[in-house]
Parts: structure tokens; sequence; C-alpha cells
């Protein structure tokens, strides 16, 4: 089943000088419910710019993106913002936690902002709690947990709202390898649950676990690996696309 449908994107920048810069040339793409996708793209590319548009922190200049059959156009200002908390859970680089509450109630920020009462976030923060083995720190503040943890919470934070997609820019940027790898098992397992889930990512190990990978270039989708089977191995051409991206260029 579609989930979201990106179509024609055209992004266009104007600078203070006056001069414009073509961010997202042309992008279309649709995504099914479950997928588990990987964009990557040198710097530049237009990677930070589409998942912007994907978050609906910003807006397109051409195309239209619709989530769940809602086009982002129609949807006024002032929803906007419970829109994404219904729909759109959020995983950063830097975590994004506040730093004067606990991790609970980092956790619980989105639902305090939808109205939901304590003994309901308390039921939902439970099950996730033990998924994500995040329960014996709870009631600890975000600088006495490792930066590992600190991203479990986070996406405990992410996932509490049951959104329909997860959006991560670089989730394992800030990460050591262990840590890392620990959180990409558990996006596995999210995904394995039926999560669907984008992640912007430099990391060619990362991007190897999705089941499809976008190549960004230019502000174009400019290659895709589709996986037959999630273990599939697909490191290799992960690499083999970069280079000949790389390739591409330095004959122009
Ligand atoms: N607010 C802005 N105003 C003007 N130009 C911008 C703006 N944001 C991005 N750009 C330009 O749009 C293009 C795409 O930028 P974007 O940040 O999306 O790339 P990226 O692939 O995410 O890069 P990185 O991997 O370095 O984060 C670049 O040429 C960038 O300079």
């Amino acid at each position: 089943m579609e989930i979201l449908k990106v179509q024609n994107v055209k992004k266009v920048y104007q600078s203070r000088r006056g001069a414009s810069v073509e961010a997202l040339v042309d992008i279309s793409f649709t995504v099914n419910k479950g997928e588990y996708i990987a964009i990557m793209g040198e710097s530049g590319s237009g990677k930070s710019t589409l998942l912007n548009i994907l978050a609906s922190l910003d807006d397109v200049t051409e195309g239209e993106v619709k989530l769940e059959g809602v086009n982002y156009q129609n949807i006024e200002n002032d929803q906007l913002a419970a829109f994404r908390r219904k729909h759109l859970g959020f995983v950063f680089q830097d975590f994004n936690l506040l730093d004067q509450i606990s991790l609970k109630d980092n956790i619980f920020l989105p639902l305090v902002l939808a109205d939901v009462s304590l003994k309901e976030m308390n039921a939902k923060l439970k099950g996730l709690a033990g998924i994500l083995g995040i329960e014996h720190i709870l009631e600890k503040y975000p600088y006495e947990v490792s930066g590992g943890q600190q991203q479990r919470a986070a996406v405990a934070r992410a996932l509490i709202t049951a959104p329909s997609l997860i959006l991560a820019d670089e989730p394992t940027g800030a990460l050591d390898s262990r840590s890392a790898q620990e959180l990409l098992d558990l996006f596995a397992k999210l995904h394995r649950a039926g999560q669907t889930i984008i992640m912007v990512t430099h990391s060619v190990h990362a991007a190897s676990k999705a089941g499809r990978v976008l190549f960004i270039k230019d502000g174009k989708i400019n290659s895709e690996i589709h996986k037959t089977n999630m273990d599939e191995d697909i490191t290799q051409q992960i690499f083999e696309m970069q280079s000949a991206a790389v390739a591409k260029r330095s004959t122009v």
C-alpha cells in the first residue's frame, strides 16, 4: 500500500542577493507502507532539502507531496504542527533532547502537546521502553546517559505517537560504532514490525541495512538499489554507485 507520493518536486531557494539555487530539480518517488529507505548523495546534492520537504517544514516550489493521501499544500498553516505530530516521527543526528527534563518527559513531549492523559502516556511508553531497552534510564536526564542511550530515547520520542513515517537525518552520525550498530539493529527490528522509515545517511554501512537506497545527485534521483530480500548484502553495489557518481562528475 502506497503511503508517500513525491511527485515532480522542485525546490528553488532565493538568496538575499537575488540569485537562485535549484536545490531539487525534479524528484519523484513513492514509498509503500513498511518500506525502509536510505537516501544517499554527496554534500550539497539536496538530501536535507528533500527531508525538510517530507517533514512539511519547508514548501515545494513546484510539484507535490502526499502522505497517506493528504497533500501537504492543502494543510492549513495552523494545522501543520498537529499533522506532523500525528503522522511523522523525527530522529536527528544530535538527538535533540531537552537537557532540562528527564528522558521520560522528553519521550512524553509529543503526547503532552497533543493533550494525552498521563495514564495513557505511561501505557504507551511501557511497551516501547521494553523494546528499546531503556526502562532503567527513563528517570535520568540526557546528560547523564550515553549518546547511544540518548538516541534510543529519541527513537522512543519519535515512535510514541505511532507515526506513519519515521524520518531520520544521519541517525548514526554522532554515535560510536557499537551504538551505531545497535541503532541500526533497532531500525531493522522496527522495520520488521512494519514501521516505514526514511533515513538520510552518508554511511554506506547504515544504507546497506535499508531495503532500498535512493541516490540523489544535483537535485535529482540519479539511481536506486532495491533489495530482493532484506538479507541481501548491497554494500558493494552502494560503493559502486558512489564511485560511478564521482567518475561522472570528474569527466564533466
Ligand atoms: N536556505 C537555503 N538558501 C539557499 N540555498 C540553500 C539553502 N539550503 C540549501 N541550499 C542549497 O541547496 C543545495 C542543496 O543543499 P542541501 O542542504 O539540501 O544538501 P545536502 O545533500 O543535504 O548536503 P549535506 O550532505 O552537506 O547536508 C546546496 O547547493 C545548498 O547550498
